[in-house]
Order: C-alpha cells, then sequence, then structure tokens
C-alpha cells in the first residue's frame, strides 16, 4: 500500500491509501503489478514505470472519470495527487476574490505537456475550461489525442502550439482572450546534462534498471531550458504585464525554494500588484507555486463579476 500523504490539499481526492480493489476495476492492467510489501501489504510496483502508467492511467479513469489516457515513451508520468494539489489551491486563491470557487473559470496551462494533466483534473474537479500550451509537436499530439479520446473533454480544453520556443505567453494569448488563471510546471533544469542527471538520480531511487529510465524518465526537452526554471519563469514574468488586463492571476510551480529570491525581484520590476506563495506537500516532497496580478482587489472583483455575467 502507498503510505500515507500528509499535507495534501483537504480537497485532494488522494489522501490516505489507495484502494487497490477499486484501482484494478478501473484498469485491469494495474493488477499485473501489485506487489506484497515486507509487512504483507499489497502495494504496486513502483520501481517498474509500466506500474506507475498503469496505476495513473487507474487514478484517472477512478477519479476523473477519464477513460482514455496514455503517453508516448519517454514523455513525463506525472505522479497525480500532486498535480491535483495545485489545481486545488488555486481553485481557492480564484475562489478570495468573491468568496467562492468559480464553475466557469478559463485557465491557461503553460506546458500543457504530452500528459494534459492539470487541464483534465481541472475539468473534472471544476468545470473549468483549458487553453493548453505546447512547444513539442509529439507532446502537443498526445495530449490531443487525450482530448479527442474522452466524451465532452474537446468542448473543455484547446490547445494551442507555441511557435517561438523563447516565447511563453506571447502569441498563445490572443488580443480580447481573458483568463481567470494562468498556471505552469516549468521545465526546471539548467541543461541537457543536468536533466539526463536527474532522471539518473530518480531512477536510482525507484531502483528502476536504466532501460526504464530511458523509456520512461520524462523526455529531455520536456525537464530542461537554457537558464533553468529562473530563466523560464523570470521570462513569463516579464511577458505579463502586457496581458495584466487580460488574466487576474499569473502563476507557476517553482521547484526550488533557492529560486525565489530572483524571481520576487523580477515581480517588483515587472510592476506586480500582489505576490502570493502557496506551499504544497506531497510525503516528504515539498513544493509550492507563486501567483502574481496586475488587478488590485476592486478589479479583481469587477474582472470576474464581468465574466460571471457573460
Ligand atoms: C515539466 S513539463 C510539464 C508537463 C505537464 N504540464 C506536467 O505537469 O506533467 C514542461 C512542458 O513545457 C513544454 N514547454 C517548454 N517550453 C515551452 C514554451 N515556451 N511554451 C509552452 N510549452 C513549453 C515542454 O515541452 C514540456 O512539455
Amino acid at each position: 500500500m502507498s503510505p500515507q500523504k500528509p499535507g495534501l490539499h483537504p480537497r485532494n481526492r488522494h489522501h490516505g491509501r489507495y484502494d487497490l480493489a477499486a484501482l484494478c476495476q478501473a484498469n485491469p492492467e494495474l493488477a499485473q503489478f501489485l506487489t506484497l510489501t515486507p509487512a504483507g501489504q499489497q502495494s504496486v510496483d513502483f520501481a517498474n514505470p509500466l506500474a506507475v502508467k498503469a496505476l495513473n492511467k487507474a487514478l484517472l479513469a477512478h477519479f476523473y472519470g477519464v477513460a482514455s489516457w496514455d503517453i508516448p515513451p519517454g514523455f513525463l508520468c506525472p505522479p497525480v495527487p500532486g498535480r491535483a494539489d495545485y489545481i486545488h489551491h488555486l481553485a481557492d486563491l480564484l475562489g478570495e476574490t468573491t468568496g467562492s470557487i468559480p464553475t466557469a473559470a478559463s485557465v491557461l496551462d503553460v506546458g500543457v505537456g504530452a500528459n494534459c494533466i492539470y487541464p483534465l483534473i481541472g475539468v473534472r474537479e471544476y468545470g473549468w475550461r483549458f487553453t493548453g500550451s505546447e512547444t513539442s509537436d509529439t507532446a502537443l499530439a498526445s495530449a490531443q489525442a487525450i482530448v479527442n479520446g474522452n466524451p465532452g473533454l474537446s468542448r473543455a480544453i484547446r490547445l494551442r502550439r507555441q511557435k517561438d520556443p523563447a516565447a511563453i505567453l506571447n502569441g498563445i494569448i490572443h488580443k480580447n482572450e481573458q483568463y481567470d488563471a494562468t498556471l505552469c510546471n516549468p521545465p526546471f533544469h539548467d541543461s541537457a546534462e543536468a536533466a539526463r542527471e536527474g532522471s539518473e538520480r530518480k531512477r536510482r531511487n525507484l531502483g528502476q534498471s536504466k532501460h526504464d529510465a530511458l523509456n520512461f524518465g520524462g523526455q529531455q526537452e520536456e525537464l530542461w531550458c537554457e537558464g533553468g526554471e529562473v530563466a523560464f519563469i523570470s521570462k513569463m514574468i516579464a511577458e505579463s504585464p502586457a496581458f495584466g488586463r487580460q488574466v487576474m492571476w499569473f502563476s507557476t510551480l517553482v521547484s526550488r525554494g533557492e529560486n525565489l529570491p530572483p524571481l520576487y525581484r523580477a515581480l517588483t520590476e515587472a510592476g506586480a500588484v500582489k505576490v502570493v506563495k502557496k506551499e504544497m506537500a506531497q510525503g516528504q516532497k515539498q513544493s509550492r507555486f507563486i501567483a502574481w496580478t496586475f488587478m488590485d482587489d476592486d478589479r479583481r472583483r469587477r474582472f470576474m463579476a464581468r465574466r460571471r455575467q457573460g
């Protein structure tokens, strides 16, 4: 059985142990990957990437009604509970303005990935609409296949190719479009070498074989960009004032706490009116996202009121 997961958001559906019987029913492929812990409890073989993917399929089917989900070999297999946490905390942030979580929010996911994970959770948990941007053609095709493979999703999720790999929001947010929020899990390493080392470390910790890591550790391009996450997020911050009237909250994960000071400086330079940080924890793993806005409280209230009127 999986360990308890302290620190997850109260609305996160993944508190406590996995109900493996229910998950095997949701995805029968999972049954072949069940093992026994030394204490004699049933668990999933987390060292086997195929098992982790089967667990993800089961979680998405059981909790989020996503019956058809797959990713190409080599692409990120996202830990669902942690990704769900970002969505729930973002929902709280959107709810602060009016006192209730909006059910008709429109959200931009920068770097939607092959797995399309944030839109899937956001649509099913809150009924939000998503635009997902992506530079990788393979990732985009995979995300589109997920959207097409599940009834109702094509009305809620649209995907856009970012043609300029040096741009983040530019070219994606069109004139006259409005978003309640943007979210992002940025490429965090600063070189292909660092991304390889990171995948290698993860592989060793999980006891995976080299072959497994190559197939499932995450594509190097997904995981790194010149200058790492500080450069990526700084670029996003620099582009954001131009969309300050169209987007209520910009947000992004920041994988390392020590990267926050230069990002706060960039936000001050950009003229952000308010900056918030949400700490998140899944087991031993700490993470956080930052969010910023160019609208004061009153403008945010009016923005939401106008959007709710249609
Ligand atoms: C760390 S992955 C996150 C994937 C997925 N959202 C998740 O959380 O598992 C980062 C993604 O951003 C994409 N990406 C990199 N630069 C981008 C850009 N300028 N605009 C949009 N997507 C970008 C990568 O191709 C990759 O799929």
